[in-house]
């Protein structure tokens, strides 16, 4: 049997993902032969400024493709939330695991309550998202960029450097780090989380049927379907990690329903629309043309043109 070599980026969570993904691969295929390569990525290289700054669709993701391009990896691990919304030709993402966790996780030194947080508090996030979501709720407090891994905010948080941060559930639940951190999880239908948020996408190459094929062992069909209505919203909108934008899909008494978020950086504004529909890529549309007569798009078209 074939070897396969998978590509990671160097992080505890992109190494901690990738193992956990051949684990699960290797429960259905135990003679697999499979091993982990290490990308480092533009998006790994650059730890010190704002990364919405120096943005760009895909920061992490260019490398990876290219190591695929030439067969020196087979697959690449993902946070799906990390993947731009439209696929270069040739590569596909032919499997979505069962999804982690989707929230956001507030963490706060002595555990203080995001409400009960004193004026003029420090939130560190690295997501204009969670900064726009955050001064929605909270116009007294300060959000303060923290950049790096997530044991690097943490530190940065308990060194007091913030009073608390932000952070994927899902990240910390794979480092096994949730229980005793978390101060509270926000609830996703009104903190909405970023596209594909807690969601494994697993690339590769579209002309390899032999791999794509046991894939599907492990692929989640509601979370991919809930995913693709997330990410159709998405390409709609064209956002990146430029823009603070939220979508996040579930199925409710068997009906696929999605809620999108635009918001201005500052949170002055929120749009919020929910609608329902069977088919995800319909639904990803549905909610982008709804958030195009509210008038939300210009808020992107606007944020787009003054990068
Ligand atoms: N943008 C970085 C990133 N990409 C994926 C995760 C966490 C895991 C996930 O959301 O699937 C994180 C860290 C974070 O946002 O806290």
């Amino acid at each position: 049997m074939r070897k396969f070599i998978v590509g990671s980026r160097r992080s505890g969570l992109a190494m901690t993902q990738s193992r956990q993904f051949i684990d699960s691969l290797k429960s259905h295929y135990p003679d697999m032969d499979i091993e982990i390569k290490e990308i480092v990525t533009k998006g790994d290289r650059i730890v010190d400024v704002q990364l919405s700054k120096v943005g760009g669709k895909g920061l992490f993701v260019k490398e990876i493709e290219q190591a695929l391009a030439d067969k020196e990896i087979d697959m690449a691990i993902h946070s799906l939330k990390d993947v731009p919304s439209s696929m270069p030709e040739g590569f596909t993402i032919a499997c979505v695991p069962e999804r982690e966790d989707m929230r956001d996780a507030f963490l706060s030194n002595n555990k203080v309550h995001f409400k009960d947080l004193p004026a003029g508090s420090v939130v560190g996030t690295s997501s204009l998202r969670r900064g726009a979501q955050l001064l929605a709720m909270r116009d007294d407090i300060e959000v303060k960029w923290v950049r790096g891994n997530i044991d690097t905010r943490i530190k940065k948080m308990e060194s007091g450097e913030y009073d608390a941060i932000v952070l994927a559930a899902a990240g910390l639940k794979r480092m096994g780090w949730s229980d005793n951190i978390v101060t509270e999880y926000f609830d996703p239908e009104s903190f909405i989380p970023a596209i594909a948020q807690g969601a494994l996408g697993i690339e590769c190459r579209s002309d390899d049927k032999e791999l794509i094929e046991m894939l599907q062992k492990v692929h989640s069909d509601v979370d991919a379907t809930c995913t693709s209505a997330e990410r159709a919203f998405l390409k709609r909108m064209d956002g990146s990690c430029q823009v603070p934008i939220g979508g996040y899909a579930a199925y409710e008494d068997g009906e696929l329903y999605l809620t999108g978020l635009i918001m201005p950086e500052d949170g002055s504004e929120q749009y919020i629309v929910k609608k329902s529909h069977q088919d995800p890529d319909t639904l990803g549309n549905l909610v982008a043309d709804e958030m195009e007569r509210i008038g939300a798009k210009d808020i992107i078209d606007r944020i787009n043109e003054s990068l």
